[in-house]
């Protein structure tokens, strides 16, 4: 189930377990908080629910141009959360009255919007509140005092360092592909409807699924080996694929394409739903001073990508 706010909600009758963040890409460190929730639910015969937040709480403070930009869109992220069983997912608007609920009342605000709420999960790191100003011990002091219960997750780290979706937004920007791959716990993954090409492609020899890919932090232009699969299909099919503005063929900046073209013959075709992980950095989009030349590069990088799912760890 998901939920569109916090007001007017009827959720079933049984003690609600609610993991509360922004939760930007669902990585291992938001992963870890949300499995607390929902198997503490499930051994208690609970609920499981997660509050999160539409847009980012920087779009109110920070000027124009400079709020943080979030790098999976909300459909994308309510449905990873119902897939890894959690029962209810609420997304809250951040308002400016929502902003204005002070640490000290945040708590008891929601258990008077959510009635059968009993237990909070949350990050070490967690901060909420006006100002930011609640942290860990101020949430677990006033829950005491609504007898609610505070779950609280060690900080996951991967290489000595904390994971955070700041940390795959510059992995992303930089295309570091395997890194960021790494932090999430599962390939970064675009998902939608094939639109139709202009069947250049074709023409060149590689024909493509174009998929339209608008995050609001869009990852580094570029070659990418990449798997596919309609989405409700289990199999897995490698490819390569370009994201970016073709500048090759285009005369105006255009917007921004996720091009697969798949390693094995498919029928998939305009209209498709497309699931498109991406595993591998092969190098950054150019513009090519002719179609030749492209097409030279391509049978290249297609030749790169055959070659990464070969390797022993690959696909
Ligand atoms: C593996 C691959 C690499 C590509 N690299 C570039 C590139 O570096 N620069 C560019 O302008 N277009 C690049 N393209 C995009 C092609 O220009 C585009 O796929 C072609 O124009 C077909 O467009 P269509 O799908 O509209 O028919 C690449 C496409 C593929 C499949
Ligand atoms: N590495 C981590 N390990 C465990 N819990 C985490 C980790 N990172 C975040 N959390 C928890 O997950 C919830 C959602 O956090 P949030 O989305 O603000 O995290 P973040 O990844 O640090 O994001 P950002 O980098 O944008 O600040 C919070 O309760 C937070 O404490």
């Amino acid at each position: 189930m998901a939920y569109a706010s916090l007001d007017n909600l009827k959720l079933p009758d049984r003690p609600l377990h609610l993991a509360i963040g922004m939760f930007d890409g669902v990585h291992l460190g938001h992963q870890s908080v949300i499995e607390a929730a929902v198997n503490s639910a499930a051994s208690r015969g609970g609920l499981s629910g997660v509050l999160t937040f539409w847009p980012h709480p920087s779009r109110l403070f920070r000027p124009e141009g400079e709020a943080t930009r979030l790098f999976m869109p909300l459909n994308q992220k309510e449905a990873s959360l119902v897939a890894m069983g959690v029962d209810c997912v609420i997304t809250q608007p951040f308002t400016p009255e929502f902003a204005a609920i002070t640490a000290e009342d945040f708590p008891g605000t929601l258990k008077q919007k959510l009635p059968t709420l009993t237990a909070i999960y949350v990050g070490e790191n967690f901060r909420y509140g006006k100002g930011r100003k609640g942290t860990i011990e101020t949430l677990i002091k006033t829950c005491r005092g609504l007898g609610l219960h505070v779950f609280s997750a060690e900080r996951l780290r991967v290489d000595g360092e904390p994971i955070s979706s700041t940390r795959i937004r510059a992995c992303l920007e930089a295309g570091e592909m395997a890194q960021a791959n790494a932090l999430l716990g599962y390939p970064y993954t675009s998902t939608g409807r094939v639109i139709p090409g202009r069947q250049l492609g074709r023409t060149l020899g590689f024909p493509t699924l174009n998929l339209p890919w608008e995050p609001e932090l869009r990852p580094r232009y570029g070659v990418y080996a990449v798997r596919a699969r309609e989405s409700v299909s289990e199999k897995w099919i490698p490819g390569v694929a370009n994201y970016g503005q073709r500048p090759t063929v285009e005369r105006e900046p255009a917007a921004p394409l996720l091009e697969v073209h798949l390693l094995e013959p498919v029928k998939w075709s305009a209209g498709t739903a497309l699931e498109v992980q991406w595993m591998h950095f092969l190098r950054p989009e150019m513009k090519f001073s002719g179609l030749d030349e492209l097409k030279a590069r391509i049978a290249q990088d297609r030749d790169e990508a055959a070659a990464y799912f070969r390797r022993p760890s690959g696909g």
